[in-house]
């Protein structure tokens, strides 16, 4: 498959002259004076979700000349192959298959896809039939779900956000960590014969899944329970290893579903046993609108594509190194630390799909909290300090409470930051001087619903994929987390031993100390 690189590209040229001549010294204050149609043509509508664009550094030229680059790099071939299950990762020699995961019953694939679907189908109706009869089950009391990455973020994230739609009577709990202080305050409060332990490992060798396993297990037998079988069940790719850790009801996904894009997949069991399977399929089905909103609309129109484009003009020419999330919404509380791994284990990337080493920055550092919380901390930065941050808004307009007076207050500050961060206070001098200017984007939903919620996250996922793919790299491996699991390997036994040979001195130091009492 030919990919041309974004800096390979005419556009790319004809983009930094732009940047030069109108980019840099952009005013978006002076756009909108200019342009009484600036909100109609940067904001659009996509299943689910509206998205204003329009407060940002951005104008229909700058628009045109990255749909330029992206047509010339191949953006649109690219994802076409993606669809197609072809081995767009390709240092791992796989395809990239989540959006067959969202594809429903009813739409089905022919062709090289048609059996991996039938498999798609089957575990779905097992997983969601096994989810419904563990709701049903009034004595399983706890959840506890024990994985790590794309293997709690996802599921954690989305009971959060959905918990107005999860039946009272199941508590659900969340252990990623290798420290045991997680595990064991959660443990505390269990008893074995009311606890589901759900064993959730894309490849069932994570050092931190199995540790937690091991003593989940151990404790469940110490404490009385019996019938392993009916307590745990695994969700995994490496059927053979959970066998062999003494669990039969696996819920099985393949090779093809990366870790931080795997919550459509079993990994979603938690989901369905917080929200039920029509829930789960709400969440499917708002994830597949939004995929085939990327797979069919013009780039022009195509929200995914203009939220990429967006990402590269900001990284590769304003040069952003952040960019910050404010939900306006407490149950999306969870949504940044999801996005970061969805972006950062992505994108954050040195080399081209070729291993040859890139001249231009890759992803940002996404971070953020919620709305109104993030405004009483950081916010001061945002709006005063030295360097800009692209801010993004995420508003619900009905709320699922019915206390009085809290939503509008709410929805009120969202609009006001926006409004505080793009207009400033220029007259003001000195300490009470905003420079105005800055630039946010700011989604809208009507409701938090699964579906809502399933088209947010695949929006998301495909405009990493567009940066992604401007930038020609692999956004689908993750070699960078490897080294450091290699060299804990090798640092945990000389805790017990004390040998420091070989190491660095700083490391050997700081061994030492760590190293416990007799
Ligand atoms: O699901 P697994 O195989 O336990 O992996 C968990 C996470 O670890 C990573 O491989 C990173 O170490 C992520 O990509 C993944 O989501």
């Amino acid at each position: 498959m030919t990919h041309i690189r974004c800096d390979g590209t005419a556009a790319w040229a004809a983009l930094q002259k732009h940047y030069d001549s109108v980019g840099l010294g952009f005013d978006i204050r002076q756009a909108f004076a200019s342009d009484p149609g600036r909100f109609a043509a940067l904001s659009q509508s996509a299943p689910h979700v509206f998205a204003d664009l329009s407060k940002n550094l951005l104008d229909a030229r700058t628009e045109q000349l990255l749909l330029d680059v992206a047509r010339e790099t191949g953006l649109e071939a690219h994802r076409d192959a993606m669809f197609a299950g072809r081995h767009i990762n390709a240092t791992e020699d796989r395809a990239v298959l989540h959006t067959l995961l969202r594809r429903p019953a009813s739409a089905p694939v022919g062709g090289d896809l048609a059996a991996a679907f039938g498999d798609v189908q089957a575990t779905l109706d097992a997983m969601l039939a096994y989810a419904e009869k563990v709701r049903a089950d009034s004595t399983i009391t706890d959840v506890v779900n024990i994985g790590i990455g794309g293997s709690d973020l996802g599921p954690q994230m989305a009971v959060l956000a959905l918990d107005q739609f999860v039946a009272p009577g199941k508590r659900f709990h969340f252990v990623s960590n290798v420290d045991g202080h997680e595990l064991a305050g959660i443990l505390r409060g269990l008893a074995p014969e009311h606890t589901l332990f759900l064993i959730a490992s894309k490849t069932f060798t994570t050092a931190e899944t199995m540790a937690n396993a091991q003593s989940a297990k151990r404790w469940f037998e110490q404490s009385g329970g019996v019938d392993i079988a009916r307590h745990f069940a695994a969700l995994t790719t490496n059927v053979a290893a959970a066998k062999a850790f003494g669990i039969d009801t696996t819920f099985g996904f393949w090779d093809w579903v990366g870790g931080r894009y795997s919550m459509w997949s079993a990994i979603g069991l938690p989901i369905a046993l917080a929200i039920g399977a029509d829930g789960f399929r709400g969440l499917l089905a708002g994830a597949h609108a939004m995929d085939e909103h990327f797979r069919t609309a013009p780039l022009a129109q195509n929200l995914p594509v203009r939220l990429g484009l967006l990402d590269v003009w900001y990284r590769n020419f304003h040069r952003f190194t952040t960019r910050s999330i404010a939900p306006y919404h407490s149950a999306l509380k969870r949504l940044p630390a999801y996005l970061q791994q969805l972006e950062m284990e992505s994108n954050g990337k040195q080399v081209d799909m070729a291993g040859q080493l890139l001249t231009f920055g890759t992803s940002p550092v996404l971070w953020g909290e919620p709305g109104t919380n993030g405004q009483h901390a950081y916010f001061q930065m945002l709006h005063q300090g030295t360097d800009v941050t692209p801010l993004e808004f995420i508003a619900v307009r009905d709320a699922a409470h019915d206390l009085p007076g809290h939503h509008s207050k709410l929805l009120a500050n969202a609009l006001a930051q926006a409004q505080a961060l793009m207009l400033g206070q220029r007259d003001a001098g000195g300490h009470k001087n905003f420079p105005g200017n800055r630039p946010s984007t700011f989604f809208v939903f009507e409701q938090l619903t699964p579906e809502s919620l399933g088209a947010f996250l695949a929006l998301y996922e495909h405009r990493v994929f567009t940066s992604g793919a401007l930038w020609g790299i692999n956004s689908f491996d993750q070699w960078g987390v490897e080294l450091g699991k290699v060299l804990a390997r090798d640092i945990e036994p000389r805790l017990a031993s004390g040998d420091v040979a070989g190491l660095d001195a700083s490391t050997a130091g700081l061994l030492a100390r760590l190293r416990p009492r007799a």
